[in-house]
């Protein structure tokens, strides 16, 4: 392996299709990557030959296979290193036993053998025992499923490097070229660079922005790969589509059966937490009062049993505007269309007509509701687009944000792959990944 005066950038190729990944890789290795992964998705699609044949398209760099290994210690490092692997990855959560054979099995076959961190219950405790243990790489890592909370591996970097002195130390989840840096600095030895690789449009500049930013010690600031936190969720939900949302919440959350009141000429894109109402059939005093209850950015959800008497138009938009609030949705009838298109909020409803109903004042404010299929609790995030409208309980947002960014970066990639020439069924391979049942 060769001598780095920065700690070798390590692409852990997380697809599903060899032919895919290895172009990624090629892309990367122009950016300055020397250790190429098959990440355990890779493995899992492809099995060995997913090593095989990065070993034959790389063969003086060093290639990593990311078993995830729990059992079978001895077998599994056999196998991939008989395949090609120099570096062979397994889970330090496994019984000492299996690392004890994995270990073994490692120098039977002068591979290397790391072990990944991810869920052990004392991280620091554990990377000791498994230095202890023989291994030669602990890998601090973060994984795909705990990036969308927003947490990063920098801290526990420096806390592992501080306890083990023998094993080199890897860290790996969401690192990009701001964060790679921190990681080298808390002690990284190697840096491990998934998703910021194999879904950015080209992985060559940015592997090259995240060296450059561990040769001069300077985060290079992105506008991708970025895990975003609950004070960043309106920015984080502009990012996206309703379409990427409801992707990432596996297709619930769509509210139905609305109709946009909306000036198609002009692009839609709203999101903010919900003011709910609740109230019955064209009752329009608790929807009006709820405006005072805004604040600006909020968007009013009202619950009015799907009633086609109104309980909301043009007077009570244009204080909306007042309010700034950025969005009304009525799970009933409004009226006043040209009012509500000059005034430009978004209104969405179940109907419209010109008859309206009367103040009664029965109902709550900012209650739990039923809106177009969906509950919606107050506080609960509303996006819209020209898609339709998506809403996103609030305890789950900052999850749903990073996962709906996470699909958007992959649609990206296969986007700049459709744009050189390919077609869509080829790059997802359509064929091989229908169901077979
Ligand atoms: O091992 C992995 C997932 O289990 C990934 O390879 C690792 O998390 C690096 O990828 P990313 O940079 O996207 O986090």
């Amino acid at each position: 392996m060769e001598n780095y005066d920065i700690p070798p950038v390590q692409v852990a190729l997380d697809l599903l299709d060899l032919p895919r990944a290895i172009e990624i890789a090629k892309e990367a290795v122009l950016g300055g990557v020397t250790w190429i992964e098959a990440g355990t998705p890779l493995i899992k699609s492809e099995g060995m030959n997913a090593i095989r044949k990065l070993r034959e398209n790389f063969p003086n760099l060093t290639i990593v296979a990311d078993m995830k290994t729990m059992d079978a210690g001895s077998t599994e490092v056999e196998m991939a290193a008989k395949a090609g692997a120099d570096v062979i990855l397994i889970l330090g959560v496994g019984p000492d036993s299996m690392i004890k054979e994995a270990v073994l099995a490692g120098k039977k076959y002068g591979v290397l053998v790391g072990t990944d961190l991810i869920a052990t219950y004392d991280p620091v405790e554990r990377a000791y025992e498994l230095e202890k243990l023989g291994v030669d790489i602990i890998n601090i890592h973060v994984g795909l499923d705990q990036q969308v909370l927003n947490i990063d591996p920098v801290e526990l970097v420096k806390k592992v490097s501080e306890r083990c002195k023998h094993a080199k130390i890897a860290a790996a989840g969401g690192l990009n070229s701001e964060t790679a840096v921190k990681a080298y600095e808390a002690g990284a030895d190697i840096i491990i660079v998934g998703g910021p690789l194999y879904k950015s449009e080209s992985p060559e500049k940015t592997a090259r922005d995240i060296i450059t930013s561990l040769k001069t010690g300077k985060p290079i600031s992105t506008s991708k790969f970025k895990k975003f936190n609950e004070k960043e969720l309106l920015d984080a939900f502009k990012i996206v589509s309703t379409s990427n949302i409801s992707d990432a919440m596996h297709r619930t959350g769509e509210m139905r059966g609305l109709k946009p009141v909306v000036d198609f000429k002009k692009p839609l894109k709203f999101a903010g937490p919900a003011v709910t109402v609740r109230t019955y059939a064209g009752d329009w005093s608790k929807p009006v009062s709820a405006i005072d209850v805004c604040s600006a950015g909020d968007v009013l959800v009202i619950d009015n049993c799907g009633s086609e008497i109104s309980c909301w138009g043009g007077l009570a938009t244009l204080s909306c505007k007042t309010k700034g609030i950025v969005a009304v949705i009525v799970d009933g009838a409004v009226r006043d269309v040209e009012e509500i298109l000059k005034i430009g909020i978004p209104v969405f409803s179940k109907s419209i007509t010109p008859t309206a109903g009367e103040p009664k004042g029965f109902g709550e404010i900012n209650s739990a509701i039923l809106c177009a299929g969906r509950t919606v609790e107050p506080g609960d995030w509303i996006i819209g687009d020209e898609n339709g409208i998506i809403v996103v309980p609030k305890k789950d947002a900052m999850e749903i944000a990073n996962r709906a960014i996470d699909v958007k970066e992959r649609e990206d990639r296969v986007k700049e792959e459709i744009n050189r020439g390919n077609t869509l069924g080829k790059v997802i391979r359509l064929k091989d990944w229908e169901l077979k049942k």
